[in-house]
């Protein structure tokens, strides 16, 4: 049974990875007070600014969220793919994997910052799987408020915490019965975790895994 997780090149690609996201600094967050960068967390208007000093850090998904993305894209048959938030593309390449073991498909994902953005493609070139991602560069807000696929089946919401639930909204109308969305440290979002744990809004949602609230579209 193929599983493109475990397979050369991705493990040892993923551990390269995850060994220089780990080793990253940023001079600029380092002398910002946690009051400042809690500020920034949950601003809806100074998030470009905010990635844009942390363009150097990587703020990768913990291993077992990676590995728990490649899981539920796998056991959902998941063929098309969203993903707000690509930074170094280490989040990309376990969906992507599990795109490639599912049998093909689509992944949408979106990074504001050029250089990220830039190094994600190496990357996924790298492990062989660029051939499934469209990396969107620019705003989200714009660049996710077009041409979707009619059917979406997987949503990782990764970027600024603020625009969760902007976000969701512009894939909303496609997503599937079943689609799941997966969002991390939605903590600092607490409009989006209203919205999806409300029991009108058409969701299924559990915190789950520490830092991630998993949801599930009804219908
Ligand atoms: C937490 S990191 C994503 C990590 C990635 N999912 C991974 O696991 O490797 C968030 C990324 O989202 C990008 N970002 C934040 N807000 C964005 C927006 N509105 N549009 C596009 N990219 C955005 C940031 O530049 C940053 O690289």
């Amino acid at each position: 049974m193929t599983n493109t997780l475990t397979t050369a090149p991705l493990p040892a690609l993923l551990d390269r990875l995850y060994r220089q996201a780990a080793a990253a600094t940023s001079p600029a967050i380092a002398a910002m007070s946690s009051e400042e960068r809690e500020r920034f967390m949950l601003s809806k208007t100074d998030y470009q600014e905010f990635y844009s000093r942390m363009k150097d850090l990587w703020l990768p998904v913990a291993r077992d969220t990676g590995t728990l993305l490649y899981l539920l894209a796998r056991s959902t048959k998941a063929r098309s793919i969203v993903e707000f938030g690509t930074s170094f593309g280490i989040s990309t390449l376990h969906l992507a994997a599990a795109l490639r073991d599912n049998g093909g498909g689509r992944l949408i994902t979106s990074e504001f910052e050029p250089s990220k953005a830039e190094k994600a493609r190496d990357h996924l070139i790298e492990g062989g799987l660029s051939d499934l991602v469209e990396i969107r560069e620019g705003d989200a807000l714009r660049t996710l408020a077009f041409d979707l696929p009619e059917s979406v089946d997987l949503v990782l919401l990764d970027g600024a915490k603020a625009l969760y639930a902007e976000v969701l909204s512009l894939v909303e109308a496609r997503l599937r019965p079943g689609a799941l969305i997966v969002a991390d440290n939605a903590d600092y979002c607490p409009e989006y975790l209203a919205y999806v744990r409300s029991p009108g809004s058409g969701y299924l949602s559990v915190p789950f895994a520490g830092d991630v609230e998993l949801s599930m579209r009804l219908g």
